[in-house]
């Protein structure tokens, strides 16, 4: 069956941080397209009654856990493909996979990536906007002394460059630490919409970053616009390539804050042909990953001042892709 491309769907997708017992009850009323368990103990991902679901080792105890759940005013069809779970309503496909613990990431990362956008391609939602990545022991050397986080990235880049992504392809995304499990993912694509992808002039590209961050670069935009939102990626401590602020939490917290406001502010995103503009109160969905437990209160505190009283924030105390960055945010701006 041929679809006619839309320039861009007349809708969004429905999106949420609920509490897990909330997230239970959302299927009965909605079309979920995914939903993501950000809970105390990892599983392979699975498609339920209530759609594709990933369960990540993201939280400590219960009171901290939570789902991300994705909904959308159409039916969607489910399926699971060599591991891969997905769904897709017509415009939007969502998918996860998890990758096993191993003490080596690049030729199963790029295995499980080439699955992915396989499907990304074959099911025919070929513009991938936003990708997820939760690496256990992120910041620890696999066997062969290459950081796990480095050994990810060499993989990622690898199923990137097979799939022939172009820079103008890629996607926003977080690449953070987890309490274990190996490494679980999920994309968000679609159809006919065309995702702009967004970057920092203080920043340098990420897929440039040079090589003393790992042999390969990390593949990802540092935001994306679809859809009148802007999906922005995990964002620390960083100018140029380099993370500022060793050590101090509080500068880092305003340093991450800081680079979300200059990424969805009106001037940056005029340079990248978009008209609106976006402050840190225009946020919703926003993870804060907090490496160290008791700066959690530190954090919370400064990012409670920046964010809408409305937002929907959740902290989790997980290691960052570098082990000098102590904290990273996340969020969409609407
Ligand atoms: C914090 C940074 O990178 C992190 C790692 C990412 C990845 O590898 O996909 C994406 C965003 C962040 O979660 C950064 O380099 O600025």
């Amino acid at each position: 069956m041929t679809q006619t491309p839309l320039k861009e769907a007349g809708y969004t997708l429905g999106a949420t941080l609920a509490d897990l017992d909330v997230a239970d009850t959302i299927g009965a009323r909605e079309n979920v397209l995914g939903r993501i368990d950000y809970t105390t103990a990892a599983a392979d991902p699975v498609v339920s009654a209530g759609g594709p679901r990933l369960a990540l080792h993201m939280a400590r105890d219960r009171g901290e856990a939570f789902s991300e759940v994705w909904t959308s005013p159409h039916e969607v069809t489910a399926g699971e493909h060599d591991g891969v779970v997905y769904a897709h309503d017509g415009e939007f496909l969502f998918l996860a996979g998890r990758i096993p613990e191993s003490g080596s990431y690049a030729t199963a990362t790029e295995k499980a990536y080439l699955t992915a956008l396989g499907l990304v391609r074959e099911l025919g939602y070929p513009r991938c906007y936003r990708m997820w990545n939760f690496v256990g022991r992120i910041n620890q050397d696999n066997a062969e002394g290459l950081e796990n986080y480095r050994d990810f990235c060499l993989g990622r880049a690898d199923a990137f460059a097979h799939m022939r992504f172009n820079e103008t392809e890629i996607p926003a995304a977080t690449g953070i630490g987890s309490h274990g499990g190996g490494i679980g993912f999920y994309f968000l694509t679609s159809r006919s919409g065309e995702p702009i992808a967004i970057e920092n002039p203080q920043q340098w590209a990420a897929y440039h970053y040079p090589q003393r961050y790992g042999p390969k670069a990390p593949k990802f935009a540092r935001a994306t616009r679809l859809g009148g939102r802007v999906y922005v990626s995990g964002t620390a401590s960083i100018t140029g390539h380099e993370s500022r602020h060793a050590g101090d939490v509080v500068r880092q917290t305003h340093l991450s804050l800081e680079n979300i406001a200059r990424v969805i502010g009106a001037g940056n995103l005029y340079e990248h042909g978009i008209g609106d503009g976006y402050f840190l109160s225009d946020l919703d969905q926003i993870k804060v990953y907090v490496r160290h437990a008791e700066h959690i209160p530190a954090v919370r505190a400064i990012c409670t001042r920046a964010f809408s009283p409305a937002a929907e924030v959740r902290y989790l105390n997980v290691d960052v892709c570098r082990s000098d960055l102590l904290v990273e945010i996340e969020g969409i701006a609407y």
